[in-house]
């Protein structure tokens, strides 16, 4: 029996510190604002979009939402976000991705001002985690890291296996295990012997984009299991990349979803905020 890795109250606990922190910036005068932009309404984006809204509203940050039309072109939407980077009331500033394919989505992260990139996903962010300086880590992968520490399973010196190498998720997962001392090994879809390198993980972490791919014969007994997957069965009721079921009884840790990596992605956008209105001074 694994013990479950509850990402709903860990993200509770996190907007909580956040909500007092903001109440005493805005003691002293300090309001923050997020602007949070969706092109087009993909029903998914909507859903998290939303989240993200009633958590900056919870925290006690301004949401500024800009809902845009499908057919929105990217010299607008380029526009939009030239403002928003001159607007010194705009302390963050998100694009919901996927953004419409006649949008390049690489202009677009370029095109945020590092200094609001609470999404950590501009190549100065990145590169900044990479040679360890400060700069905006991707949500995702910093929620990881506090789902670990405040569930205090050790990182150093344990063999951490990353199961994808987006820009956004296994790259940044990899290098913020490395920063806490792991020994990292990243997998993709060309890994031979998948499975083996698996069953060598004290940490697995599974960002892979299929349903239930990873069940109990990827797992080493007692391991920590880390889903990052969000998809919907053949119910419709929500399932990650880890097939729960089969894994949950030989892992020493899972994180289940609903209610694992996905709300903690949420809780460290909210933090990042708050760090970006910190860092303006
Ligand atoms: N610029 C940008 N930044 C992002 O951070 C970003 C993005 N684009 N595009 C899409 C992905 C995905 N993502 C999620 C956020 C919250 C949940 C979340 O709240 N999940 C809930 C369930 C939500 C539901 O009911 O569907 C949970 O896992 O418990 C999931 C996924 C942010 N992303
Ligand atoms: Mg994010």
């Amino acid at each position: 029996m694994a013990k479950l890795i509850n990402g709903k109250e860990i993200s509770q606990q996190i907007k909580d510190e956040l909500k007092e922190k903001v109440s005493a910036l805005k003691a002293q005068g300090k309001n923050i604002c997020l602007a949070v932009i969706q092109v087009g309404n993909d029903p998914a984006s909507s859903v998290y979009v939303g989240n993200k809204k009633k958590a900056c509203a919870y925290i006690g940050i301004e949401s500024r939402a800009f809902e845009l039309p499908e057919e929105t072109t990217e010299e607008e939407l380029l526009s939009i976000i030239k403002d928003l980077n001159e607007d010194d009331g705009v302390h963050g500033i998100l694009v919901q991705l996927p953004v419409p394919k006649h949008i390049n989505e690489e202009k677009i992260i370029n095109a945020i001002s590092p200094k609001k990139d609470v999404d950590g996903f501009h190549p100065e962010s990145v590169g900044s985690l990479c040679i360890g300086r400060p700069g905006f880590v991707s949500c995702t992968p910093a929620g990881i890291i506090q789902l670990l520490k405040r569930s205090e399973i050790d990182i150093e010196g344990k063999h951490c296996v990353v199961i994808g190498r987006s820009n956004i998720v296994g790259k940044p997962m990899a290098l913020l295990m490395l920063r806490e001392n792991a020994t990292v090994t990243i997998c993709h879809s060309r890994t031979k012997n998948l499975k083996e390198i698996c069953k060598e993980a004290d940490i697995l972490i599974v960002a892979i984009g299929k349903p239930k791919m990873i069940d109990a014969s990827y797992v080493k007994d007692g391991a920590t299991v880390i889903d990052v997957g969000i998809h919907r069965d053949a119910n419709n009721k929500l399932c990650g990349d880890v097939d729960f079921a089969s894994v949950e009884p030989v892992a020493g840790a899972i994180t289940p979803v609903p209610g694992g990596v996905g709300p903690m992605t949420i809780a460290m956008l909210m933090n990042n905020c708050v760090e970006a209105a910190e860092r303006e001074e």
